[in-house]
């Protein structure tokens, strides 16, 4: 499968383009990292791709058609605030199994208690609801990830213990993977291709 995001602009008020122009191709099974300081539109890229958001220009398209807007998303997107990605009213049990209900070896291998599934969000750490987070969104109906700054929370161990097992699930299951991060030392471990934001984007924000 290829996703890919062509001529995506985005303007963030009257005339003033945060991005323009940016080209982005991914292939199945490919991890590709990107990196740029912060502010410079990274996560807003990662909205658009991800289909969260509608792009001022340009288009998204999975294998050269526009994402559906209903159903499962086979792009899913994991960010750095975990507490914005779930409802407050749900239980942690009903916000995983929103696409699938992960097994106990991966529950495991994310380090995720089973006894948190009965709490509500506000009941775990930061760290906790981010592997919430990866659980859902690791549902075997996922062709490709966004991972922006996805793990920046967590401690180095359980960083590269999450890593592996998010690396592993990918390769199986021959995903492709979009991994923001100012850890270029991570990037340069993980990915096949790390592209600087600026490579391929036009701005008129200062
Ligand atoms: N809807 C919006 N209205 C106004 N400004 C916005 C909007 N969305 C994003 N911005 C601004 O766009 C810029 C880029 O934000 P974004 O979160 O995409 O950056 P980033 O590269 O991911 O940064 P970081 O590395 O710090 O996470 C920021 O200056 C932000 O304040």
């Amino acid at each position: 499968m290829k996703l890919e995001a062509r001529g995506l602009g985005k303007c963030i008020n009257k005339n003033n383009w945060l991005f323009q122009h940016v080209d982005l191709t991914l292939h199945s099974g490919k991890i590709i990292g990107l990196q740029g300081p912060s502010g410079c539109g990274k996560s807003s890229l990662c909205r658009l791709i991800a289909g969260m958001e509608a792009p001022t220009q340009g288009s998204v398209l999975l294998d050269g058609r526009p994402l559906q807007k209903r159903g499962y998303q086979p792009i899913q997107f994991v960010f750095q605030h975990p507490e914005r990605a779930v409802n407050p009213r749900w239980r942690v049990r009903s916000i995983v199994s929103e696409g699938w209900m992960p097994d106990d070896e991966l529950l495991e291998s994310l380090h995720i208690d089973r006894s948190w599934l009965d709490r509500w969000p506000s009941e775990l750490s930061g760290g906790q609801l981010q592997r919430i987070c990866i659980a859902r969104a690791l549902c075997p109906q996922t062709k490709f990830l966004i991972a922006d700054e996805m793990t920046t929370m967590l401690d180095a161990i359980t960083q590269a213990s999450i890593w592996k097992t998010v690396l592993d699930i990918a390769s199986e299951r021959h995903m492709g993977l979009l991994v923001v991060s100012h850890d270029r030392h991570l990037l340069n471990r993980i990915c096949n291709q790390v592209i600087d934001f600026h490579s391929i984007s036009h701005t008129s924000v200062s």
